[in-house]
């Protein structure tokens, strides 16, 4: 079968075996073997989709990432803070990669006037514990092409994440877009609540 592969956790459509809804946290651990930087993680996680951009880290045989946010008062580096360095300081999400094996720890956005500050960005596959919440759309699934993905199995890779029952979008979901509209519309005055 030519079935293309998004992710390798979420390619046997098993995306909703392990979320718990009593389930709190827990550590993420860099790929290192030695050394593993750690961070710990004191929530469960929020909004977690599949990311199709360029900048997000996904495992070498994956389209997509899988990224979630978390309370940035919830995310404290418990081993090795030394490894980590911030992948480019001027991106809007300034995300914390380990020297050695190039995988992000977690994003953090520092603009206190951007929508989502106060929310730090985490891949849950990084944590040996079960029980995050399950991956829910597909957001900026047309970045794909500028990391490489041929044009023409565009819709073949659409289709698949809606038979995955992940909804794909070009930019995020319109429950975020409308976050950021709401956000916009009080600063400028226009809604008050
Ligand atoms: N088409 C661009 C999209 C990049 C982008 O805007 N990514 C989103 C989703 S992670 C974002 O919010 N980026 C902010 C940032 O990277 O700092 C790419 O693939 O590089
Ligand atoms: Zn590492
Ligand atoms: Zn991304």
């Amino acid at each position: 079968m030519n079935q293309v592969s998004i992710h390798p956790l979420i390619d046997d459509g098993n995306n909703t075996a392990s979320e718990n809804h009593d389930f709190c946290g827990g550590v993420l651990q860099c790929l290192c073997t030695n050394n593993k930087v750690e961070v710990s993680v004191n929530s469960q996680s929020s909004h977690n989709h599949a990311c199709g951009c360029t900048k997000c880290w996904k495992p070498a045989d994956a389209t997509f990432s899988i990224i979630s946010v978390v309370p940035r008062d919830k995310v404290s580096i418990s081993k090795h803070q030394g490894k980590l360095h911030i992948v480019d300081e001027y991106a809007l999400i300034q995300r914390y990669a380990c020297r050695d094996c190039g995988v992000h720890m977690f994003g953090r956005i520092e603009n206190k006037s951007h929508p989502f500050y106060g929310l730090d960005f985490i891949h849950t596959e990084l944590s040996p514990q079960s029980g995050w919440s399950k991956v829910k759309f597909a957001a900026f699934v047309s970045s794909i092409i500028e990391g490489g993905t041929p044009p023409h199995k565009m819709s073949l890779i659409r289709n698949r994440l809606r038979e995955l029952g992940l909804e794909p979008y070009d930019c995020l979901s319109p429950e975020l877009m409308d976050v950021i509209s709401i956000h916009a519309a009080k600063k400028a005055g226009i809604i008050t609540e």
